[in-house]
């Protein structure tokens, strides 16, 4: 996607042939910083920090750190260290470990001397299907958002999305975005609440950001207006990402989602989730027992960063000093509140005979 003209992904290898680079999320909209990581210990800072978030997104950056880690070593038990330790960067999006287990898989065999090669190569097709994959998805959600233009012609689509599964938060075109991106590009009206998402502000920040740049019209809403503006009609469907989807379509992604899919089916909103096939856990099956949800440190809660009217990047403190915090990252919307499915293979329904019907090769 573009940038003020330049495209952009939001992973790829540097001119020197081997170091990565990526766009900072921490400092964005503020500034555009590309970062430059040259060893996996570096990589892993840069998920911790969620310089780099987005499930589809760390999956990719952390294969290219396997192919650093190589670099320095490239022996059975330098690969093992390293998958595991970038797998242990964060807990709640499934295509971390998916994109690890893939490295592994292709590289344990291999003779060291032609591990390096390979590891760059093997990211490097990671990261082209997520940008396929997420362009599929726009066209399996598209049709979606046309039906709904087409009941209400010269009337905008309004479209409720939270956090950010755009580009930002994949390699590129985004999960939840990538049909709005099509449709915007198709001609259809179309208009964005984008929820704010605390604590980190994702929504406000990354997708407001990222609209904005392709001419979408958006508006930020606080988290707790949804409900309101659902009640009133303001909403013809919510689209959302997803960090894990249990073979059953149960749906764990950013916190608060699970609220507004309630709301949804309280005022009869269509609430879709959009997903790569590398999002899909196999081996859950019920998402509130099993899926890990990741706990975050309490100043993300307490304390909020912005920009200063001259312009400076600044952290304050919103919280009652003192007071404790809690901050769970993630949420499980049970399937039963999910309309459907929007995957690179079409749309099914959020249950284990929808997404068999279009993964038959599935374990
Ligand atoms: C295509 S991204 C889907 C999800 O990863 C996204 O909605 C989300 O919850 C991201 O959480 P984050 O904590 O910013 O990594």
């Amino acid at each position: 996607m573009k940038i003020d003209g330049t495209p952009y992904r939001s992973v790829w290898v540097d001119a020197d042939g081997w170091s990565v680079r990526i766009l900072d999320q921490t400092r964005l909209p503020w500034q555009l910083d590309l970062l430059r990581l040259t060893d996996e210990d570096q990589v892993a800072h840069a998920i911790r920090s969620m310089q780099v978030r987005g499930a589809p997104l760390i999956g990719a950056v952390a294969a290219y750190g396997v192919a650093l880690a190589l670099r320095a070593d490239a022996s059975t038990a330098a690969l093992d260290r390293a998958v595991a330790m970038l797998g242990e960067t964060r807990p709640t999006a499934i295509n971390l470990r998916w994109a690890l287990e893939r490295m592994r898989a292709r590289l344990h065999n291999l003779p060291a001397a032609e591990r390096v090669a390979a590891a760059y190569a093997e990211a490097l097709a990671i990261a082209d299907d997520d940008a396929e994959t997420c362009r599929r998805i726009g066209e399996n959600g598209l049709p979606l958002l046309r039906e709904i233009a087409a009941r209400k012609p010269g009337e905008a689509v309004n479209v409720l999305t939270h956090c950010n599964a755009g580009w930002l938060a994949t390699v590129d075109y985004g999960t939840a975005l990538s049909p709005i991106y099509q449709a915007h590009d198709a001609g259809i009206p179309i208009h964005v609440w984008v929820d704010e998402t605390r604590p980190r502000n994702q929504g406000a920040a990354l997708t407001a950001f990222e609209l904005g740049k392709h001419g979408v019209r958006h508006t930020v809403v606080a988290d707790n207006a949804g409900g309101h503006l659902m009640q009133h009609g303001q909403v013809d469907i919510c689209i959302v990402g997803t960090d894990r989807v249990t073979r059953t379509g149960d749906v764990a992604n950013k916190i608060g989602t699970y609220l507004k899919a309630l709301a949804a089916r309280d005022n009869g909103v269509p609430f879709w989730v959009a997903l790569p096939h590398s999002t899909i856990d196999w081996r859950v099956a019920d998402g509130v027992a099993e899926i890990p949800i990741e706990e975050r440190g309490a100043a993300e809660v307490t304390d909020l960063t912005g920009r200063t009217a001259d312009g400076r990047i600044e952290t304050v403190r919103v919280a009652a000093e003192g007071s404790p915090a809690a901050n769970p990252a993630f949420d499980v919307t049970p399937a039963r509140l999910v309309s459907g499915l929007i995957t690179e293979r079409g749309r099914c329904a959020a249950s284990e005979a929808g997404l068999r019907g279009l993964y038959p090769e599935a374990p």
